[in-house]
């Protein structure tokens, strides 16, 4: 796959077919229409495009600085990588892209710069200043310049939409596995290894704190998870604690895992992990001793249930 991080710099010698969106999560919904698109650029001889914009527009025009992704833009690179696609193109989401008309954008962004032959595109997508235009307009585009468009009907979309929706709670009410059925890959979290409190370790359990630089990021709800991550090569398992950490009177979250069966210095790394499953809420307790025997069980129920995957 061929990245661009700006339509100008696309190598635009073959045609292409091109679908443009967020695909925040590039679930499962999402793989269906990428397999189609790249179905369609081998039939047709086409290079597979998909034209996608960051920031989000919603974080650029309504500064909406809350907004939420299953996927920092990294995290969506890497998942596209592995689809087939030959071209993915990340263009600026700014104020000043956002005031093009339609036509403008049409001509500068589809025809001029992505050589467009075929557009695959929800029925709903609009387009262009304030939105204006629709995909019929897209169409009698297409008429003038040369390019088919082919809709995703209603029923698609909503099966894509729907899911991505219900990601988003999922994680938000802690349903990893859930989550992870509608993704098709486990729900992932990248960042750099931090220095905490160094409690961890005088608690027998040295936890890498984690730290998301990607504020945009959506951390599933408070709680201890299951997890693995590789690191240096090697697949290792964990225990996750997402929370304030009460029972030392935290107050900011902190995202630490203790990994089984290892004994390494992680400061700095950069690590993704991976999250499986579940285990309870994050408690306040009474004394240290009770937060380490927890602790010692959470370790016990994570060790059985990775024995039981293979
Ligand atoms: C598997 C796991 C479960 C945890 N559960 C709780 C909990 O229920 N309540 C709590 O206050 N802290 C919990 N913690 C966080 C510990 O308080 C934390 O690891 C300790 O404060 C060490 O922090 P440090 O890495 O910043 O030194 C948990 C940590 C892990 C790894
Ligand atoms: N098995 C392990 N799992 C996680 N971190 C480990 C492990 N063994 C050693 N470490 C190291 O110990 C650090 C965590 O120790 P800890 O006492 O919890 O300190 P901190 O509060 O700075 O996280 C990790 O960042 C990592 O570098």
């Amino acid at each position: 796959m061929k990245r661009y991080t700006d339509a100008k710099t696309y190598d635009n010698q073959t045609p292409s077919v091109v679908t443009i969106g967020t695909f925040d999560g590039v679930h499962i919904g999402h793989k269906k229409i990428i397999d189609r698109l790249i179905e369609s650029a081998q039939k047709n001889g086409l290079d597979s495009v998909i034209l996608t914009f960051f920031p989000h527009p919603r974080m650029v025009l309504q500064q909406d600085s809350n907004i939420k992704l299953i996927n920092t833009i990294d995290e969506r690179i890497q998942i596209l990588e592995k689809t087939g696609l030959t071209s993915l193109v990340i263009h600026p989401f700014t104020q000043e892209f956002s005031r093009l008309t339609a036509g403008e954008y049409v001509q500068q962004m589809l025809v001029d710069r992505l050589n467009v032959r075929h557009v695959i595109i929800g029925y709903d997508h609009r387009f262009g200043r304030n939105r204006n235009s629709n995909i019929t307009d897209l169409a009698s585009y297409g008429i003038q310049n040369d390019f088919t468009v082919e809709e995703i009907s209603k029923q698609d979309i909503d099966d894509v939409a729907v899911s991505s929706t219900k990601i988003r709670e999922a994680l938000l009410q802690g349903d990893i596995t859930r989550a992870n059925t509608f993704l098709g890959y486990e729900y992932m979290l990248t960042g750099i290894v931090v220095k905490g409190k160094e409690l961890g370790r005088k608690l027998n359990y040295p936890t890498a704190n984690l730290y998301i630089e990607e504020k945009y990021k959506l951390i599933p709800k408070n709680g201890v998870y299951i997890v693995k991550s590789e690191i240096d090569g090697t697949i290792r398992f964990g225990m996750m604690n997402i929370g304030t950490n009460p029972t030392v009177n935290g107050t900011q979250q902190s995202i630490e895992t203790h990994f089984f069966d290892a004994s390494f210095n992680l400061y700095d790394k950069k690590i993704q992990i991976q999250m499986l499953k579940r285990i309870r809420d994050e408690k306040k307790f009474d004394s240290i001793e009770q937060l380490q025997e927890a602790m010692q069980q959470d370790e016990d129920f994570s060790r059985d249930y990775i024995n039981s995957l293979v």
